[in-house]
């Protein structure tokens, strides 16, 4: 939240110097009134022309100002809701997976599109109306003491008393808007989720049953909604009766000065409009400092997302990876007390073939996540070319490692973009990595190649498709380590294997493949088998070897095989 100020400093200047000008020229049309008045009660032409003169310039100078104040604050808003939204996005990205993980991406959503306007209408725009007014509310008591130090006195204790209103719901709305801010990120977690099944709803004819589970949650979240506001309406309305029993003691008192012979007709109308200026700021101020409170957690949540730092992987070290990966005794857990993995040691070199298999939540995918710097949580050591990775700068360990996984995420543009991932590469390079992931025939039947929109989520192309251009991303990035999440698992077995037999021959590479695929005339490609059981390696070795010396790993691949008939 202070960066997103500082970043906006000149507009925040800009802001309150047109409020200043402003507030200030709205109090001194009091004077102007007042003189008016007078001219006319004490029928003094001289002193009217002079002020109708004055007026004729002041009124249209009060507008252009009024409008100036009015189009920096709103580009004030704008640039600090920018500056809001980069911050958390930022933040959200600075998360390793472990903690990325943690929250369900439907929080990330809401606080990016529900909780910034929830800030910005009862933070930020109220922020700004109390400091409009507080300027005002100073200037007009200083004019009110200068015409009538007794009237402006009773005015004082009246407001002391419309202040006391702001105490007594400031603690009722902080609890109502942080409910309606949870409520908000629950109802899109929801609709998140039914719209990310919708083929499942079609298939199933779901859609009467989704229809009432939506019914019901947007009721809730506008319910929840309606509780804040029903607060933040008895705190107005309890404004507003304060504000008025005040203006009335405001006239009735200098009614009777006027009596009295101590206060001039002119100088009413002036108090009464100060009045104005001074219990409506207070009111403003009122209806706001609940508002600002009330959205205090929402403002907490917003700069916990944003002002995030990863304190695990802090390493500087640029890592390196020209002899070996190595994990020892390694073991980690999800939960506690739940050990995934299990004092795992394994070495890795640079340019040899592995491929990772074992039964399905061994834990295959979890060691290959911890190896790449996935999760920081773990036991034991994983060092590349001997630096431990928590010592290595993460974001130069990701330049080490592509990954293809199962499911393949698209973004919605093109081939090329999916391909590139918006960097630049040489088109001799796009159509090598094309061709080496087998999708250069589907890209030359579209009219449009490369350029061809990719849908939703890839939803204009297969499984086995989408998995040949995450091969092509991944290959185009010539990284030194390739893992291959059963990244053919959606291709057929005669593409799977001329992936895997491409990959493969490609020299400096280190490939790990995570497969269920017991093709022995693949398997028997690959330098080493990492045969995986319950978290913990079972064994290792050739094809060969593995399939002569170890008994649960032929029974295993002989039982994967019958079940894949
Ligand atoms: N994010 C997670 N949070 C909690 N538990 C998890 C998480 N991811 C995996 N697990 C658990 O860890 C264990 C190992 O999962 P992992 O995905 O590593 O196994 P795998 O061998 O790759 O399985 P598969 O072959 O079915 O893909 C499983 O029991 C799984 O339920």
């Amino acid at each position: 939240m202070k960066t997103a100020l500082l970043k906006n400093k000149g507009f925040i200047a800009l802001t309150i110097f047109f409020s200043l000008i402003v507030s200030l020229g709205s109090v001194l049309v009091a004077v102007l009134l007042q003189r008016i008045i007078d001219a006319a009660v004490k029928g003094n032409m001289e002193l009217f022309q002079q002020t109708l003169f004055i007026s004729v310039f002041y009124v249209p100078l009060l507008g252009l100002f009024g409008y100036l104040y009015s189009i920096s604050s709103k580009a004030l808003i704008r640039g600090w809701t920018v500056t809001l939204r980069e911050n958390v996005f930022r933040g959200i990205l600075r998360r390793d997976f472990e903690e990325f993980s943690k929250t369900n991406t439907a929080d990330y959503l809401s606080a990016l599109s529900n909780d910034i306007k929830l800030i910005e209408e009862n933070y930020v725009q109220p922020l700004l109306l109390t400091l409009q007014n507080m300027i005002i509310f100073v200037a007009s008591l200083l004019l009110m003491l200068f015409i009538s130090p007794l009237v402006t006195g009773i005015l004082i204790g009246c407001v002391v008393l419309l202040f006391t209103v702001p105490t007594l719901f400031g603690k009722a709305l902080q609890k109502r808007q942080k409910a309606v801010s949870i409520q908000m990120s629950l109802f899109t977690s929801k609709l998140k989720d039914m719209l990310s099944g919708y083929e499942v709803i079609r298939s199933y004819s779901m859609s009467h049953h989704v229809e009432k589970i939506f019914a019901q949650e947007n009721e809730t979240a506008a319910n929840t909604k309606f509780t804040a506001d029903r607060t933040l309406a008895l705190n107005e309305g309890i404004s507003e009766i304060l504000g008025a029993l005040t203006q009335f003691a405001v006239v009735f008192i200098a009614a009777y000065l006027i009596l009295t012979g101590k206060l001039s007709a002119g100088s009413l109308v002036a108090l009464v409009q100060l009045s104005n200026g001074f219990v409506g700021p207070v009111m403003m101020i009122m209806q706001n400092v609940p508002r600002i409170q009330g959205v205090k957690p929402v403002v907490e949540r917003f700069n916990a997302l944003a002002d995030y730092e990863n304190d695990v992987f802090e390493g500087k070290i640029q890592p390196a990876f020209h002899h070996k990966l190595e994990a020892s005794q390694l073991s980690f857990a999800y939960t506690e007390g739940r050990n995934v993995l299990s004092n795992i040691d394994l070495t890795l070199l640079k340019g040899k073939k592995y491929a990772l298999v074992g039964p399905s939540g061994c834990g295959k995918s979890t060691l290959v996540k911890l190896l790449t710097g996935c999760y920081a949580g773990y036991d034991g050591t994983i060092t590349y070319d001997g630096v431990e990775l928590k010592q290595l700068d993460r974001a130069g360990v990701q330049q080490l490692s592509s990954t293809i996984h199962q499911q393949v995420y698209m973004f919605d543009t093109d081939i090329r973009d999916n391909i590139c991932l918006y960097e630049s590469y040489s088109e001799e390079k796009i159509i090598s990595a094309v061709q080496k992931s087998g999708i250069e025939q589907v890209i030359s039947q579209l009219p449009n190649g490369l350029s061809s929109a990719v849908g939703e989520n890839g939803s204009n192309f297969s499984g086995g498709q989408r998995q040949r251009m995450a091969v092509a991303r991944a290959l185009i990035r010539n990284l030194p380590i390739l893992i291959l999440d059963e990244g053919t698992s959606a291709v057929d077995m005669q593409t799977a294997y001329e992936i895997e037999t491409r990959l493969l021959a490609v020299p400096d590479l280190t490939l790990i493949t995570i497969t269920h695929n017991m093709n022995p005339d693949v398997l028997g490609l690959y330098d080493q088998i990492i045969y995986m059981e319950e978290g913990r390696i079972a064994g290792m070795g050739s094809f060969e070897e593995l399939l002569q010396q170890h008994e649960r790993f032929r029974k295993f691949i002989t039982l994967d095989t019958l079940e894949a008939i």
